[in-house]
This record gives structure tokens, sequence and C-alpha cells, in this order.
């Protein structure tokens, strides 16, 4: 039978084209990576065969020994790898080597900024893979077969790069992937037999299956075999099996990189062999950077596991939390059998004993970057801080070792960068206080002059300020740490308990003498307000709006009207401060329309620092603009 060749050209992905452009354009100086990446994905290909044909065995056809073999040619400039893993489909051609399946692609896309730097950090990011092959070269070929199908059912893929590949049917005896790449000009290095098996020794040593070179003869040409002798050149045991001792930073290091389609260093790892009732070797990495689809829903995120050493699937997201979900690795179970898949997975009681066991490794592993490492350590929060935070509410058996992990900006500081932790607020607390206290808001620059600090100031006393989107909702998953409650001190009665005793007879005397002042206001600005008190925030400011003790902070509101969702409407306590001159003004005034109307200056000037939009703006600027002009008369 013959099968029709059905050659067609067609065009690259929009955003395939743009990644081709921007790659061979900035990844200039470090191009010796495209064989690592190739290499890569021809081991990944050999791991998925080897899953396969668990229930397959005759997949394996008669060629059950799996290898990766590459060689350069000299005088024809090109270099071959090719593996004898799974194989593609024509179909499967097509959708891999054509487009990009990844989800936000386009957005991810529209960020680059044309700063070739900038943009090959970018592209580092977002991974490149099989595409890298066009730094080195300008023309590049694919044969591939699937296993299982035909020999005639072989798929020629080419493309130069640019905007179109063309494909088409071809006869392919042995099943896998050759890729041929014809070098430019300029890199027939890359054909050389010495230079390729340096670059795996530094870049792929790792890799589990041998990757083979043509044996090196030296001597006279007759001598040489009639055929092509290989010789494995990598050590080719799977990394996480050897011992820890015997591992090398760099491979490690390397080793990362095939896991994570990452291109630079992770931050830290952890390598351990557990024994005894479940039997596992993990390997955990703390990547250096976010990826860009770290907040999007679907984008796969898990370990890759291992049974018995043999490859079962990628992205196995049951052994570790969704706030966990940057870290990569391997897990390798002696346990589990061959062919467990996702469902099983999700039920099996040993996975969650191993979720508990490998979350809290990853928690050690940062305790300790942190501790020994505080430079990584911020550059850490600053990639995944959002996403720790996530982790109070969703792993309360870690909420305190969580706690401890966390950094904030602080009035102890004097910029907006997230450094403090709670044990060093801890150990800076003044004397007799015993809460941690924290004031939220949208803005740093807004929070950091808000009227709530400035008893805090007067004290000295350090509040943490926090004004990440989801900072609020964090703190409502957090009541204490290390036996010492948080405090949010917009919301509520403020007590200061013992950092405040002296004052308190004081305070009540002035709230006492206050009261008609206060019913006043109360009068005018009726339903608005839930109650009008004295307050004891106040050193500069005349009036601060406080949040009910049960009701709804305002990050908390915008999120909810985000999703478009109705917040439970909330209404706060204005707290005056009847030592300021305005107040004395206030109290003072007779004419009741005036009263009034400075009451509602005073209102809405509390909601403005507060950070909230006003519901009359109008008013209120015809308001104050009323007073200016009578003031300058
Ligand atoms: N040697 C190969 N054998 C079989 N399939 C392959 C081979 N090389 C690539 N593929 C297929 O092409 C797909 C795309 O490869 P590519 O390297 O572009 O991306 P990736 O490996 O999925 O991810 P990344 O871009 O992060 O490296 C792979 O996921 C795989 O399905």
């Amino acid at each position: 039978m013959t099968v029709d060749a059905h050659k067609e050209t067609l065009g690259f992905q929009t955003e395939v084209k743009q990644l081709l452009h921007l790659m061979i354009h900035s990844m200039y100086s470090n191009k010796e990576i495209f064989l690592r990446e190739l290499i890569s994905n021809a081991s990944d290909a050999s791991d998925k065969l080897r899953f396969e044909a668990i229930a397959k065995p005759e997949l394996l056809e008669n060629e059950p020994n799996l290898r990766i073999r590459i060689s350069g040619d000299e005088a024809a400039k090109t270099l071959t790898i090719e593996d004898n893993g799974i194989g593609m489909s024509r179909a499967e051609v097509i959708e891999n080597l054509g487009t990009i399946a990844k989800s936000g692609t386009a957005a991810f896309m529209q960020q680059l900024t044309g700063d070739q730097k900038k943009d090959s950090h970018l592209i580092g990011q977002f991974g490149v893979g099989f595409y890298s092959a066009f730094i080195v070269a300008d023309k590049v070929e694919v044969f591939t077969r699937r296993a299982g199908l035909k020999a005639e059912e072989g798929v020629r893929w080419e493309s130069s790069g640019e905007g179109e590949f063309t494909i088409e049917t071809v006869d392919k005896p042995e099943r896998g992937t050759r890729i041929v790449l014809h070098l430019k000009a300029a890199e027939s290095e890359f054909a050389d037999g010495w230079r390729l098996r340096s670059i795996i020794k530094k870049y792929s040593d790792h890799i589990s299956l041998p990757i083979e070179l043509p044996k090196q003869h030296f001597g006279e040409e007759a001598d040489k075999p009639a055929e092509t002798e290989w010789e494995s050149v990598n050590r080719a045991s799977a990394l996480w099996t050897r011992p820890r001792t015997e591992v090398k930073d760099e491979e490690y290091q390397e080793f990362y990189k095939h896991v994570a389609h990452d291109f630079e260093n992770p931050l830290s790892w952890s390598h351990n062999k557990v024994e005894g009732k479940l039997e596992y070797t993990s390997l955990l990495y703390v990547p250096g950077r976010a990826p860009f689809d770290l907040y999007q829903r679907e984008a796969p995120r898990g370990l890759k596991l291992y049974v018995q050493r043999v490859f079962i699937m990628d992205d196995a997201e049951q052994f570790l939390p969704l706030y966990l979900r940057f870290i990569k690795g391997v897990v390798d179970s002696n346990d589990l059998s061959l062919n467990v898949s996702r469902e099983i997975l999700q039920k099996d009681p040993a996975i969650d004993s191993m979720k508990s066991a490998l979350t809290k490794r990853v928690l050690d592993m940062l305790e300790k970057l942190a501790k020994n490492e505080p430079e990584k350590y911020a550059e850490f929060w600053k990639a995944f801080g959002s996403v720790m935070k996530e982790g109070p509410a969703e792993d309360f058996a870690n909420r305190e070792k969580i706690a401890g992990l966390l950094r904030f900006a602080s009035t102890a500081n004097n910029d907006d960068s997230e450094s403090v932790s709670l044990d060093t607020y801890l150990e800076r607390m003044s004397e007799g206080q015993d809460k941690i206290y924290y004031l939220t808001g949208e803005r740093y620059s807004q929070v950091k002059n808000s009227p709530h600090l400035e008893i805090f100031r007067k004290k000295n006393i350090e509040v943490l300020l926090l004004t990440d989107r989801i900072d609020e909702w964090l703190m409502s998953h957090l009541s204490e740490y290390q036996g010492k409650q948080f405090v949010d001190i917009a919301r509520g009665d403020l007590d200061l308990g013992k950092l405040e005793e002296e004052d308190k007879q004081a305070q009540e005397e002035v709230a006492k003498a206050k009261e008609d002042l206060l019913k006043r206001i109360k009068g005018v600005l009726g339903e608005e307000v839930d109650a009008v008190k004295v307050s004891h925030r106040l050193t500069d400011s005349p009036a601060v709006l406080v949040i009910n003790e049960d009701g709804m902070g305002l990050q908390m509101r915008k999120i909810l009207e985000a999703t478009g969702q109705k917040a439970p409407e909330s209404k706060p306590i204005l707290e005056v401060n009847p030592t300021h001159p305005l107040l004395e003004k206030l109290d003072a005034e007779q004419d009741e329309e005036r009263f009034a109307d400075l009451t509602r200056i005073l209102f809405d000037q509390a909601a403005l620092a507060a950070g909230e939009a006003l519901q009359d703006p109008g008013s209120y600027v015809r308001r104050l603009n009323a007073l200016l002009v009578e003031l300058s008369k």
C-alpha cells in the first residue's frame, strides 16, 4: 500500500513566529543551550514511551533499549539528534511543532518590549524548547514516527524558522524522532564531536538514559569499522537515585532546568530519601522567579511522578498544596503501582501522607533559606510572596509555620518593601506590648500617612503595613502568631492594654465632657455612620474612620465588587480628636447650618484619608470652596 505523501505547507501560529524571531535575535549569547533543550525533549519522549509500554509492551517493537544518539557531520554542517522514544503522529507534529499550546501565551507575548536583553529574560521564564534549534540552524528537519504506527506513517517536517513549515508523510522504519539541524555558516562548531561531548557533559549528564556519540577513531582511515560504533558519554542514571553527597551543585542545577523547563538556576533544593512505611525519594526545587502563568488557574503545576524510576506523569498536583504550586521537582515512589492514574492518586490515603510530608519539607527548606541566605529569601519573597499568602487559608495545620515565613512592610522601615518577618517584629516589641499591630490599605503611600498611625508613632510602636490585594483576606485567616494576637488598628475599639494604662482615665473624662458634641455630629451624619466617638488614636488629625469590629474592610469589599458580588453593608464609626482646633471650633459653632457643613467636610476628609471614594465628591468640593472663600475674605 502506498501512503499519500500529502505534502503541505502550513503557517506557524502567530505566537510561534514572534517567539522564533525573538529567540534568534536575543538568545545569541547562550546559544549552546539548544542542545540541552533537544536532549531534554528526547528524554521526555523516551519516558513517555516507557510509560505507555507498561500497558502495551508491543510499542517497544524490537528495540527495548532506549537511548539518544547525537552525531555531527562537519562536511555537511549538520547535527543530528535521534531518539527511539514515543515519536509523533502527523497530527501531533502539526500541533507540537506549529503552535504553542500553553495558555496565556498571547498575553505573554504582549509583554515583550523589543528590548532584547529584557526580552531574553522573559523568554527564559516562558521556556523555548524545540524552537531553540533555530538559534544555530537555518533549516531544521524532523523525521518522526509514533510508536505503534506503521513504518509508512512516518512524518517529515521541515522549516527554516521563518513563517511556515512543510510536512509530508514518509517511510520511517524505526520509531522515534530524528532531528537534523542544518547549521548556520558561523555555527559549524556544533558538528564537532569534542564540542558536543563537552556540552552534553555540562548540561545533560543527569539525563537518565544513555546519550551516545559516535566513537572517535584515531589512526589509519582503513582501521575504522564499517559501521558507526556508539559510546555513551553521560552517566545515565537517574540523578535523584544517587546519594546526596555524590551529586554536585551544578548537576542539581542542570537537572532543575530539565524538569522545570527553566533557563536559570533554582534558589534552593531539597533531596530526600524516605524509608519506612512509605518509601519514596523526592527532589524539590524552589525556582528563582515566577513563571508567567503563576496566577492562571489552568496552568500546569505539580511534580514529575516516577514509580521505581519509571516515569509516570508530569504535573502530578496531588503531592503539594496549591499555595506551593511554584515548587518543581520529582517524586519517585516505591509503593505505588505502575498503572497509577490521576484518579487513583486523588483517592489514595498514602498520597495524603506523602503530601503532608512533602509540604513540610518545602516549608523547612524555605525556613532554612530565610535563615541562612536572607538575600536569596528576599528574592524568593518578591517572586512568590503573594502565593505564599494563600497558605494560611489553605493549610490550616501549617498556619503558624507559614506565618513565620511571611514578610511585611512596616513603619520601622522607610519603604514599601516587604522585608519584616513576624519574628523580627516580636523581637522589637515595646515593653508591655502583647499584640501584633497591622494596618491594611490599597497603597503604601496611603497607609504610610494614615491618621490611624498617629498614636503608634507617638508611643513608638511598630505597625505592619499591608497593601497587597490579598492581605486583608490573609489576615482573616491568621488570628495569632507565637501566642500574640493580631490587631487591625483601623478596626473596632483600639485597646492598647498596658501601653496606655495611665491615659485611660483622662480619656474617659474627655469622652464624657464631649458627649453633646458627639450627639450633634451624629445628628448631622445620621445613618451614614454607626457611631461617633472620641478617639484615642489621633494626635494630629481631627478625625478618622474606623471599621466596625465585625465589618468588612475596604480591600475585601473591593475584591468582592470586582468579582461582581455585593459586599455586605458596613457602616463606619467616626472617631474625632476633641483636642484638635477644628473640633474646638466645631464645638463652639452656634449656626447649625455651618455646623453641618463643617461636620460633613470632616467626615469626607476622614473617608478620603482611609482611601475611600466619596459618595458625593461634588458637594465636598463645593463646601470646601465655600470655606476657603470665607477664610480668604
Ligand atoms: N523528540 C521528541 N519526541 C517526541 N515528541 C517531541 C519531541 N520533541 C518535542 N516533542 C513534542 O513537541 C512538544 C513541544 O516541544 P517544546 O520543546 O517546544 O515544548 P515543551 O517541551 O512541551 O515545553 P518547553 O517549551 O517548556 O520546553 C513537546 O511537548 C512534545 O510533545
